[in-house]
């Protein structure tokens, strides 16, 4: 089952298309990955989700419900760490779960509950101080106990981990691997190797529309170019390796850096055996030959250019 489906759902604020027939849904239990540039439009679809903004066409459904702009229905489903969360700094995080308890209607015992639960869960259980001393980490760690309290279907958190050092990243992350499975999450960010240690799905979204979404194999296995990388001791080993005629029949497109050539063809094996007696005939010996794979990152950069 699917615990968010948006289709075709396009915004445009002014005259810029913001999102354009955007349309992806999330399996149950998965943790899905948003990624897109700075404006890329991430917020803006967050929003959208939650009904705080309007489409200006398509639709989405959270666990098979409309959402429907203005009317918070569908919010029941849902648990929201915004990137930057606003806290009442005299609080303690107790005092601060009761009192969001407490607007969201849950009895006395739930509360007490669920609270020792989460903070244990986000390792606050001992942070018996005021929310104003807090790190950044200890803040995002508190709001995603806030936003889990209801026991949300679906985790939505706005770039949890941007603001953080590489400690508070690992720690928020860690959280959100714990939850895998039980909580379905959709996790805006620009840090794409987050994305690839805890995330099921990804999406990249650029230019309003969705650049990439998949597994990241599906991805690479659809995006998978024949490309072998050859790493040469000078500059000038390179020169003589690609003035060989015999090596320009097989390439459709390289590119040099430094030392090394990324070359590019339609067979990999073909290209793969022409670089070989290339090698040979011009009596050129390489410190390294290798077949390429697509990582994130080389994708990333590819549909976001
Ligand atoms: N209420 C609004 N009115 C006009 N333009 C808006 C509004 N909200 C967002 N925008 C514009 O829409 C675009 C997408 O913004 P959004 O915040 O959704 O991007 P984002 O991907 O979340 O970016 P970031 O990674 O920087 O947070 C930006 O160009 C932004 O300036």
């Amino acid at each position: 089952m699917n615990i968010l489906c948006n289709e075709q759902v396009s915004k445009r604020f002014g005259s810029h298309q913001v999102l354009d027939s955007v349309t992806f849904s999330i399996p149950e239990g998965s943790v899905f990955g948003f990624l897109g540039q700075n404006g890329a439009g991430k917020t803006t679809m967050m929003k959208l989700i939650l009904g705080l903004l309007k489409p200006d066409k398509g639709t989405i459904r959270v666990c098979d419900e409309t959402v429907t702009y203005g009317q918070t229905k569908t919010n029941r489903h849902i648990g929201y760490l915004p990137d930057v969360p606003e806290y009442y700094g005299y609080m303690k995080p107790k005092e601060y779960l009761k009192m969001c308890g407490e607007i969201t209607g849950m009895s006395r015992e739930e509360i007490i509950k669920r609270s020792q639960e989460l903070l244990g869960l986000v390792g606050l259980e001992q942070a018996d101080k005021k929310i104003g001393g807090f790190s950044r980490g200890m803040k995002q760690r508190l709001g995603i106990a806030q936003a889990l309290l209801n026991e949300p279907k679906l985790l939505i958190c706005d770039e949890p981990t941007s603001a953080l050092d590489p400690i508070g990243r690992k720690e928020i992350l860690d959280i959100l691997g714990q939850i895998k499975g039980k909580t379905t999450v959709l996790f805006s960010t620009h840090i794409l190797s987050d994305v690839e240690r805890i995330c099921d799905r990804i999406a990249v979204l650029h230019d309003g529309k969705l650049a990439l979404c998949g597994t990241l194999a599906e991805m690479k296995e659809n995006h998978k170019k024949d490309s072998i990388q050859i790493e040469f001791n000078t500059i000038e080993e390179v020169e003589k390796f690609m003035n060989s005629k015999f090596m320009m029949e097989y390439l459709d497109s390289s590119q040099k850096k430094e030392n090394s050539i990324v070359l590019h063809g339609k067979d990999i094996n073909t290209m793969e055996r022409a670089a070989i007696c290339t090698l040979e005939s011009e009596m050129l010996l390489p410190k390294k030959l290798e077949v390429l794979e697509p990582t994130l990152e080389s994708l990333f950069m590819e549909v976001t250019r």
